[in-house]
């Protein structure tokens, strides 16, 4: 199988051009190329295929198998493989998610390679039902207690098409995500898990996240994540609606819209190319 590594903040994956590949059980073909000891190394497995409805579609695999309805850092490097190989020509393009079709604008260098990409992911969604989240299905979760082990967090969740759970601390870089983060994705709360994001505001502009990945464990960014924090901290009345969050491996820039949607702008880059035996 034909493989491009490709990250964008720090959030890697293996993309296979699915134009030219077959992958018969991505699932499994995501667990052994994601492992960083006995595959490739990544965070997991992206699909770029064709679409009947938008220029290019997208499949994500975690590292551990289990498939995301999306992936924001991930959408960014379909868009800049999809462009640098020649599948689109134009700089405003679309592609077919689990969240729907999403609109993307592409910024080039002068090598005419993409190096940065604006998407528009669309507005949070904020009912239990669409999380999805346990309790009346048609409330929100903000700033709701959520009991772990012997510690109560104020959460605040929105589904990106996948789902999120935001919790504000003092101190991120100090924060014992590795603690609490399985115990809230696997928390009986979220029937389909959850991805946890843990935030530091900086100001009233600037915040730093960390992030607990639902089938990935921490990773360096989460592009859906940073979507799902913008969200929360304005309905928390914390930041403006404009921000910058410092990830782990890199900046997104974000800023929900008054159109409703949430625009999240960061980097997309292509790291190495080959060929893996499955
Ligand atoms: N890192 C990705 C999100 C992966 C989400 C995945 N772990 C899930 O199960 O939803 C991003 O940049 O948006």
């Amino acid at each position: 199988m034909r493989f491009t590594k490709m990250q964008g903040a720090g959030n890697d994956y293996v993309y296979v051009n699915c134009f030219e590949e077959k992958v018969e059980d991505p699932a499994a073909v995501a667990v052994k190329v994601s492992n960083r000891n006995f595959g490739i190394g990544s965070d997991g497995l992206i699909l770029i295929m064709p679409s009947d409805k938008a220029d290019v579609r997208m499949r994500m695999f975690n590292s551990d198998g289990s498939e995301s309805e999306m992936c924001g850092n991930g959408i960014r490097c379909v868009a800049k493989y999809a462009y640098d190989h020649g599948i689109v020509s134009k700089k405003e393009i679309t592609a077919e998610t689990g969240a729907g079709i999403l609109t993307l604008q592409l910024f080039t260098g002068d090598d005419n390679k993409v190096n940065k990409v604006r998407v528009n992911m669309g507005p949070p969604r904020l009912t239990r039902a669409e999380i999805p989240m346990q309790g009346e299905p048609a409330s929100q979760v903000i700033n709701q207690p959520l009991n772990i082990m012997h510690t109560t967090f104020n959460i605040t969740c929105a589904s990106m098409g996948n789902p999120h759970c935001v919790i504000f601390v003092e101190d991120v870089e100090g924060f014992a995500v590795e603690k609490y983060g399985p115990l809230i994705e696997n928390h009986e709360m979220f029937p389909r898990r959850t991805n946890v994001e843990f935030v530091q505001v900086i100001s009233r502009t600037e915040v730093r996240q960390r992030t607990w990945e639902r089938g990935a464990g921490e990773t360096l960014a989460c592009g859906t994540g940073s979507s799902a924090v913008t969200a929360a901290c304005v309905l928390n009345g914390l930041t403006e609606k404009k921000i910058l969050n410092h990830l782990s491996g890199g900046d997104l820039e974000m800023e929900w819209s008054e159109d409703g949607n949430i625009y999240m702008t960061g980097p997309a880059v292509e790291v190495f190319s080959g060929e893996i035996a499955l």
